[in-house]
């Protein structure tokens, strides 16, 4: 049996972190050898000897804990929000300087969200219209989220390759918001509600038809299946990987 992978927690206090500390933790093949919270000292990641990073902190975070992790060979799966083209360019760049690491920026983890992305961006180019509503737990400091952004950047590339017109709106008057957001050309609308964790839907309108691709979160373990995929996977995958669907077999 090979070593167990030397795996540290960005954000480990945190919903999402708590959750991968009990994952990792119970994990044969992984050790968990720290847990690193606001204001903690990367460099615990050097001390611990940590192969593997997962960062599940914030937004305004994340870029740093990555490209620290980077420049010291240490392979990184993240989960957090905030990573726009820029960032994960730059990333590209760093990462083109240290060849042997491997990141995967993961939107979601849960395989049903990933799926249902991918079949959303199937359907779309099937259907007229397409707009995206997102909701999610009210302690949430982004939106929209990064499934939805990458739900309609998935949507709006297979839109292109099949020459499908943009969907039609004949608003001329509108509040601020009201039609939402904007996301490489679909509509995406955000709901935070007490109650709710991460769900999704995307609605595809056809002459008398409505197709409705819907996944629901109901709790974080749904997401722990696709972090330890993602350590198990991500150092045999040097470079970065955008989605988690780039570590799975889905056809397309
Ligand atoms: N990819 C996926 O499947 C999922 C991604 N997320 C994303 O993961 C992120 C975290 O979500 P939650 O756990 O709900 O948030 P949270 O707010 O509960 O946890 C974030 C934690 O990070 C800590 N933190 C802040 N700065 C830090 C730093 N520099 N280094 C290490 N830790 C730091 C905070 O103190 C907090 O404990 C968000 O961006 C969220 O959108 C959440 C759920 C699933
Ligand atoms: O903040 C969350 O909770 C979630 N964040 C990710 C996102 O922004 O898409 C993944 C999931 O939706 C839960």
């Amino acid at each position: 049996m090979s070593a167990p992978l030397k795996v540290a927690v960005l954000g480990a206090s945190g919903r999402m972190g708590a959750e991968a500390v009990k994952a990792v933790g119970a994990a044969n093949d992984m050790e968990l050898v720290a847990t690193l919270g606001r204001g903690d000292s990367l460099e615990i990641l050097l001390e611990t000897g940590a192969t593997h990073v997962v960062d599940l902190s914030v937004p305004a975070s994340t870029e740093a804990n990555v490209r620290f992790a980077v420049e010291h060979g240490i392979h990184a799966v993240v989960g957090t929000t905030g990573w726009d083209d820029a960032k994960r360019e730059s990333l590209t760049a760093l990462l083109s300087k240290n060849p042997e690491s491997g990141v995967l920026i993961a939107p979601n983890f849960a395989l049903g969200s990933v799926l249902a992305s991918a079949f959303a961006a199937t359907a779309a180019r099937y259907f007229e219209s397409v707009e995206i509503i997102e909701l999610h737990h009210p302690n949430k400091v982004d939106a929209p989220s990064g499934t939805a952004v990458r739900t309609a950047e998935l949507i709006a590339a297979e839109r292109a390759a099949a020459g499908v017109a943009p969907s039609p709106d004949a608003t001329e008057t509108q509040l601020d918001g009201a039609r939402g957001a904007l996301v490489d050309g679909v509509h995406v609308h955000s709901v935070r509600l007490r109650g709710l964790v991460a769900h999704q839907e995307v609605l595809l309108g056809g002459e008398g038809e409505q197709l409705t691709l819907r996944h629901d979160s109901y709790d974080r373990a749904s997401f722990m299946p696709g972090v330890l995929l993602g350590l198990r996977t991500v150092a045999s995958r040097p470079g970065l990987t955008y989605g988690l669907d780039g570590y799975l077999e889905l056809g397309r």
